[in-house]
């Protein structure tokens, strides 16, 4: 058995039941075959058997009293996964669905991206199984409160520093941002990313994720001879990752056709409003099936089915495992030509493999989604120099920090044997600067 099978083998043991968990490590450990057989010295380090466990990770109560006075009790997680190259960095996500496989796929897929960004950050991810869905504005407030009563112990600007994900924008993180401050008694900014403007946040972070992965998009089209003008766009979701994605790509000429939430999708032949999606989604806090009461020509379809809708270039952005193969079949049969990960993990290792396969571009998440992760250490970096930069700067540093990515992805996939597969060349491109970092720093 190879090493990698070992390991792989190793951690469905020690971690079971923890499903996402395994698939994320299995998808990265496969495409290093070729970067352990020519270092020989990371498997005499053990870098893959300690990569793959988590340095830290942390389980607590969160008690919390809804409006009517009923006591409720979450779980709350967070994972420090890898400081190797910086403090621990990554979101924290509130969702009912949030367990420990989840919270450690995502931080282990977080290792990667933080990496591939060029910017200092380690790897971590922090969460809690409570549904914000039909709370109202005090209820998320004292869950915030709860959750950050136990979590400030755990973090601080040099140690880890969480940021938002599903379920939480920027409503939350101020919430727990005063909430910090209050039980530090200090003004310590950088302790977390995706703050509002007045205090502390940096222009561009809300729409850092959506707008990396159409720069990351328009690169890997270009590489390949097209481009975002006049294609139909599908996007799953209609939240923060996918109302950004959806806004850059109309800027550059793409019509986006279909957008979803967890109870269904739209379908808009002309064209999707986003000033209407927005007003929805920002504003009401209401389901996506609105849409049509706006806009009667637009059809509501309950339920998935949103991959079978015709389209040029699919984004997944709402959450893990959203195009399995039957999807990723059915997006090959009506031409479809890219599909860029928005989300963390939208497809199923088997779909992905299949789409590899059948040459349609991908645009992996651990690079094509670390726009927002990057804008986030550039919040950092505003922090500790106490000064702002302009709209138009921190967008040119998303920029850039997206082409170098592909690029960086596109150079490792060539060099170790997969050319044109940028989920191969971002898996070891990312995992290339953490294994250096690891081996400079001995068996810790
Ligand atoms: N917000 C950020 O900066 C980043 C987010 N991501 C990833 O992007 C994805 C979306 O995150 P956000 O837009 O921030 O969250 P959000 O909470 O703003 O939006 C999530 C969207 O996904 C949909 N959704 C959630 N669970 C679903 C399910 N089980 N089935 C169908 N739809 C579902 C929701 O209806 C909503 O439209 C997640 O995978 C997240 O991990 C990745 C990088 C950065
Ligand atoms: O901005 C951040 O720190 C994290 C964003 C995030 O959760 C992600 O990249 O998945």
């Amino acid at each position: 058995m190879s090493l990698i099978q070992e390991v792989l083998e190793q951690v469905k043991k020690r971690n079971p039941g923890e499903t996402e968990f395994h698939q994320a490590v299995e998808e990265v450990l496969i495409s290093l075959e070729p970067v352990i057989q020519k270092h020989p010295e990371y498997v005499e380090a053990g870098i893959i058997e300690r990569i793959v466990e988590p340095e830290r990770q942390v389980m607590f109560r969160v008690p919390w009293v809804d409006d009517n006075g009923k006591v409720h009790v979450n779980r709350g997680f967070r994972v420090q996964f890898n400081s190797a190259i910086g403090p621990y960095k990554g979101g924290i996500r509130f969702h009912p669905s949030v367990y420990l496989g989840i919270i450690k796929f995502l931080g282990f897929e977080q290792i990667f991206k933080n990496s591939l960004t060029g910017l200092p950050i380690g790897g971590g991810k922090g969460g809690a199984d409570f549904d914000p869905k039909g709370k109202s504005d005090g209820e998320i407030m004292r869950f915030c409160q709860s959750f950050m009563t136990e979590l400030y112990r755990h973090i601080g600007q040099d140690i880890d520093v969480p940021a938002g994900d599903i379920g939480v924008g920027a409503r939350e993180i101020g919430y727990m941002y005063g909430q910090y401050k209050r039980i530090r008694n200090a003004y310590e900014a950088g302790v977390l990313t995706g703050k509002g403007l007045t205090y502390g946040g940096s222009l561009v972070r809300t729409q850092a994720t959506g707008y990396g992965l159409i720069y990351f998009v328009r690169e890997m089209l270009k590489e390949h001879g097209h481009s975002l003008e006049g294609k139909e766009v599908v996007i799953s979701g209609s939240g923060n990752v996918a109302i950004y994605a959806c806004q850059k790509a109309q800027s550059y000429g793409a019509k986006v056709v279909a957008m979803s939430d967890s109870g269904g999708y739209i379908y808009h032949k002309d064209g999707i409003n986003l000033d209407t999606i927005r007003q929805i989604k920002e504003v009401e806090r209401k389901r996506i099936s609105e849409y049509i009461k706006h806009h009667p020509e637009a059809e509501y379809h309950e339920g998935r089915g949103l991959w079978s809708v015709k389209c040029d270039i699919a984004l997944p952005c709402a959450t893990q495992n959203d195009i399995d193969v039957e999807d990723a079949k059915a997006l090959i049969a009506n031409g479809v030509i890219a599909v860029g990960e928005g989300a963390n993990m939208p497809c199923t290792n088997e779909a992905l493999s299949l789409l590899i396969e059948s040459n349609i571009l991908v645009a992996p998440a651990k690079a094509a989604n670390a726009g927002g992760v990057a804008t986030s250490a550039l919040e950092m970096s505003q922090n500790s120099m106490r000064l702002s930069w302009t709209f138009e700067e921190v967008d040119a540093k998303l920029d850039q920090i997206m082409v170098d990515i592909f690029s960086a992805a596109k150079k490792a996939a060539k060099e170790y044997g997969f050319e044109g597969n940028y989920v191969a060349g971002a898996n070891i491109a990312g995992f290339l600067k953490v294994a250096q970092a690891m081996m400079a720093q001995g068996i810790v």
